[in-house]
């Protein structure tokens, strides 16, 4: 079973450009998991040009799935993690002056930093992922940091998708079936959408979490909320027992 986990960052982007609550974000998240939806993301980057870090506290007292807080272990961002202790940590090592996440961990290069990370949000109770690009090595080394789940980062399937979807998805269904191997679970995330999800889950098996927000929130634009997010459930729906 795969679940969804609706990441909520583009509806504060609309919320704070105009400095007042609209629209209300944590009535978005309450009506997001009514919807069906399986879980919340968000991602509050250092200038909190949209979610910010008390919307976070917010979040976690009224979301009643599981709260995903993706973000770089960033002194100020490993604090607010220690006090909301969310259900999810993902580890992504965005800059800060990144439009968006580009990039997934070299996990090689920093498997003593990953670890340490690792262990002090799961001694918080916290389930960790770490986001990274399809490829075994990476696999292999993020087990070694102890952590619970790796994201896949999806941006090359997306945009391999239009053009050869069984070449795009061939390196995920890899580096899946090794996470599987290894005891790990797998998430993915970043640029999927009503397209590209259902043949993403087809193809790996130990898909357990995806996060989606842009498109998401997107096509909600044209479809209405409710209808976008049973939509997004119906693409996971023919391989969820
Ligand atoms: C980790 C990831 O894949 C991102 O897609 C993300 O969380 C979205 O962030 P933005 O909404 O800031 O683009
Ligand atoms: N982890 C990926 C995520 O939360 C959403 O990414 P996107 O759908 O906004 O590209």
């Amino acid at each position: 079973m795969t679940k969804l986990s609706v990441n909520i960052n583009k509806l504060a982007t609309l919320r704070n450009a105009r400095g007042h609550n609209r629209p209300d974000i944590l009535q978005a998240a309450r009506d997001i998991e009514r919807f069906g939806a399986e879980g919340i993301t968000v991602h509050p980057r250092p200038d909190e040009r949209h979610i910010r870090y008390q919307d976070v506290r917010d979040l976690k007292a009224i979301v009643t799935t599981e709260l995903n807080v993706e973000g770089n272990p960033t002194p100020d961002f490993l604090d607010l993690v220690r006090e909301v202790r969310p259900e999810q940590v993902t580890l992504v090592p965005d800059a800060p002056d990144a439009i968006t996440s580009n990039a997934g961990w070299d996990v090689i290069k920093h498997q003593d930093y990953l670890r340490d990370i690792v262990a002090e949000l799961k001694g918080l109770g916290c389930r960790v992922s770490i986001f990274l690009d399809p490829d075994l090595a990476l696999v292999d080394a993020a087990a070694t940091t102890g952590t619970d789940r790796i994201e896949l980062y999806t941006e090359a399937y997306a945009r391999q998708y239009l053009t050869d979807r069984e070449q795009g998805v061939a390196p995920y269904r890899a580096a899946a079936a090794r996470a599987g191997q290894l005891g790990l679970g797998v998430n993915a995330g970043h640029d999927l959408d009503l397209d590209n999800l259902a043949w993403l889950q087809q193809q790996l098996p130990e898909l357990a979490e995806v996060s989606i927000g842009h498109a998401l929130v997107c096509d909600a634009i044209y479809l209405g909320l409710e209808n976008t997010v049973q939509l997004y459930k119906r693409q996971l729906k023919p391989f969820n027992n």
